[in-house]
């Protein structure tokens, strides 16, 4: 099916799938068109600030708060506890493999690591999803956070309850905290999700470089309404303080027919990234790449920053290129869409992934700060390769699952074994 969409981030939208569903000059009048139901959804508190503050209208079928009780359901890989224990070591991690039995989004989620707290809305959980099979007569939602999906291998198509929107490796979708939807799959799947449970992500400020570049507003696609009519029954499973719940309900919960505001999914072609970077020395501080932040109650220091490192010319003059040798505050976990990562020769595989805590020494293995000392520093495009990163001012402490994985290498410290002593004249 061809999806339609509208353009802006944090637009404020306005959509219908039958035309005149959509209240006009009003948000609650005392007849609804068509008898729809009205709903507000509130991603920030009643009183943020206007150019904080994010919430929606929904036009639909039944009103939502016409189902029975939660009760927990059992899906123990994912998880907000990060029971580790926590590690000051660097870590590395192998692609996981997704299962050869039919998985769904929902069961596929494995939580590899986290910081933060759910029950105070900061920090963030880090997952994979792993699956091969579309949800089924079932739809998921995440009061805990917002999900940042990033997929690796296989198109997803998100049918959520303010319309459908697709992402395959390339793409990032974000859908906010709250808003239900179901994961429809084209194949084996495998993807990373940034669970953020502090403020929502927006885009960082541009400073110096003035008012356009980094990943423009524009370029962000919000899902034109679209609804099904489905009176069977559904389970609805949420994830709510760390934990998952699931509710029979009589009807399918994507019955919006209408919708408008500012509180919406959203997805975004990494391609279209305005990459901006070193034309003279040296190699910037890697803000530079960022895409989307949340912020922190201190400023400058994020809850967290997603950050790529996207395909990108490189001619930076009698320059070490690749990341250097450093020790930072923020936490980094990374992954790897594709390709290789110019910080490392080998061990860094598409879908697998790396730590380094607050104040862990990393940069260049041995084979690439050689590759890179040695090189002749003509220009030299970057190409085919996406690596990310997830950079929290909180110390990610991996689970328990993660750290007893296979996929997780024994051997990753000695990629930086053998570095020749400098010689003194
Ligand atoms: O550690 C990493 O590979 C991520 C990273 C990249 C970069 O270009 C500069 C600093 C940094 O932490
Ligand atoms: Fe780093």
């Amino acid at each position: 099916m061809d999806l339609r969409y509208q353009t802006g981030f944090g637009a404020h939208f306005a959509t219908e799938v039958v035309a005149g569903a959509l209240p006009v000059g009003q948000n609650s009048p005392q007849h609804v068109p068509f008898g729809l139901y009205a709903e507000q959804l509130s991603g920030t508190a009643f009183t943020a600030p206007r150019h904080e503050n994010r919430r929606s209208w929904l036009y639909r079928l039944r009103p939502s708060a016409g189902h029975g009780p939660y009760r927990p359901y059992n899906q123990p890989r994912l998880t907000s506890a990060f029971d580790g224990p926590v590690t000051p070591n660097r870590l590395r991690w192998s692609p996981i493999e997704i299962p050869a039995e039919p998985t769904d989004f929902v069961d596929g989620l494995v939580t590899l690591a986290g910081n933060g707290d759910v029950a105070t809305q900061a920090g963030m959980g880090v997952h994979l999803y792993l699956a091969n099979a579309s949800m089924k007569d079932r739809v998921f939602y995440d009061a805990d956070g917002e999900l940042l999906i990033v997929p690796q291998q296989g198109v997803l198509t998100l049918v959520t309850e303010m319309g459908r929107l697709k992402a395959g490796p390339g793409h990032i979708a974000v859908i906010p905290r709250g808003v239900r939807f179901r994961v429809e799959v084209e194949g084996p799947s495998r993807g990373y999700v940034c669970e953020n449970f502090g403020a929502a992500l927006r885009l960082p400020e541009l400073g110096p470089i003035g008012s356009n570049g980094l990943a423009n507003p524009r370029d962000f696609e919000t899902p034109v309404a679209a609804f099904e009519d489905v009176d069977a029954p559904t389970q609805v499973i949420q994830k709510f303080q760390g934990k998952l719940w699931s509710a029979q309900w009589d009807h399918s919960p994507l019955d919006v027919v209408a919708w408008h505001g500012n509180l919406a999914p959203y997805r975004y072609d990494l391609a279209r990234f305005n990459t901006i970077n070193t034309v003279s020395y040296d190699h910037p501080d890697p803000s530079i790449f960022t895409v989307l932040t949340s912020p922190s109650d201190t400023p400058g220091t994020a809850n967290v920053d997603f950050v790529i490192f996207p395909p990108r010319w490189m001619v930076a003059e009698h320059t070490f290129r690749p990341p250097w040798f450093h020790r930072n505050v923020m936490s980094e976990f990374m992954g790897l869409v594709h390709g290789a990562y110019d910080a490392k020769e080998g061990g860094f595989a598409p879908g697998g992934a790396s730590l380094h805590n607050c104040m862990s020494d990393h940069g260049p293995d041995v084979a690439s700060h050689r590759k890179a000392t040695d090189a002749e520093l003509g220009p030299h495009k970057i190409d085919n390769t996406l690596a990310f990163m997830f950079e929290s001012r909180w110390v990610i402490a991996p689970t328990k699952f993660a750290l007893e994985h296979r996929a997780l290498q024994a051997d990753y410290d000695a990629c930086w074994d053998g570095f020749p002593k400098a010689r003194l004249p």
